[in-house]
């Protein structure tokens, strides 16, 4: 089994917040994996560093072999890191097809000068890019609305329309951040099952932050769990949920929130 991704005591602080305590964890190509914690853990924290969106404090992550602090944050997801983000990062304005072709673009080599001079080269580009669109398409089961305006769809179209974007740069690790959340049981259900065959037809690897627990019992084969920016916890789904440290990370925060209600 090859380790696609390790990361070693990794921290970030925010000022004096410390946000991600020497977290260490791996994963384990064709795996999917969860990352849970109550709100404020520091779960997004995390993806941000193993996405190049935030630099560490401290620590270490190896990708494919890779230190990622010798890798530009713009090249992460040329080297195979993929993402969707929590909020929909999507062009409201632009059709389906316009917003997953976006993702391509950590694969365009072809640059203004190329275009001109190399117009062959430019060219077998954009119908590889169309090509991958569209298998990517087929693969969401969103024909019917491939020529649709972004914006006018319901929210859990966008969330599928974010995942083909993050899958047309073709990454062999997919981070996938809160998808399911604000969406009703059979949207939820449609995703664990893409998720599935992501990893199962796409040969993709998935880590994921998930606070519907059914999806994250269901779907992982690991879990990892965060509390106040330490990992507590990791095993199986079954493992993680007859742990004690678990269940007092989120009856304690539910405590929490409980006394700051009759307060
Ligand atoms: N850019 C930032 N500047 C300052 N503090 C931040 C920043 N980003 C996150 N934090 C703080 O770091 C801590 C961890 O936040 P983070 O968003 O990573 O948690 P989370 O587990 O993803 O939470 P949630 O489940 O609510 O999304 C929180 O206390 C948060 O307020």
């Amino acid at each position: 089994m090859t380790r696609l991704l390790t990361v070693e005591n990794l921290s970030k602080r925010f000022g004096g917040l410390q946000a991600v305590v020497d977290v260490s964890l791996a994963v384990t190509q064709g795996e999917i994996c969860s990352v849970i914690g109550p709100n404020g853990a520091g779960k997004t924290t995390l993806f941000n560093m193993i996405s190049g969106v935030l630099r560490p404090s401290g620590g270490r992550m190896t990708f494919d072999g890779t230190d990622l602090a010798a890798v530009s944050p713009s090249r992460f997801a040329a080297i195979g890191i993929g993402r969707t983000f929590q909020n929909l990062a999507l062009f409201k304005h632009g059709t389906v097809v316009e917003n997953i072709l976006t993702g391509r673009h950590t694969h365009l080599r072809s640059n203004v000068l190329d275009a001109v001079i190399f117009f062959g080269r430019t060219r077998s580009e954009e119908i590889a890019a169309r090509q991958r669109v569209e298998h990517i398409i087929e693969f969401l089961e969103i024909e019917h609305i491939r020529d649709a305006v972004v914006g006018t769809l319901s929210y859990g179209q966008q969330k599928r329309v974010e995942l083909g974007r993050a899958l047309a740069c073709e990454p062999k690790l997919l981070l996938l951040d809160e998808m399911v959340s604000g969406m009703n049981q059979e949207e939820t259900e449609d995703i664990a099952r893409f998720v599935l065959d992501i990893r199962d037809e796409l040969g993709i690897t998935v880590l994921m932050i998930e606070h519907e627990m059914r999806i994250v019992m269901d779907i992982s084969d690991r879990v990892h769990v965060l509390n106040f920016g330490r990992k507590i916890a990791e095993g199986t789904p079954a493992e993680v949920r007859r742990d004690p440290a678990v269940t007092e990370a989120y009856l304690g925060g539910h405590r929490a929130e409980a006394a700051r209600v009759e307060a």
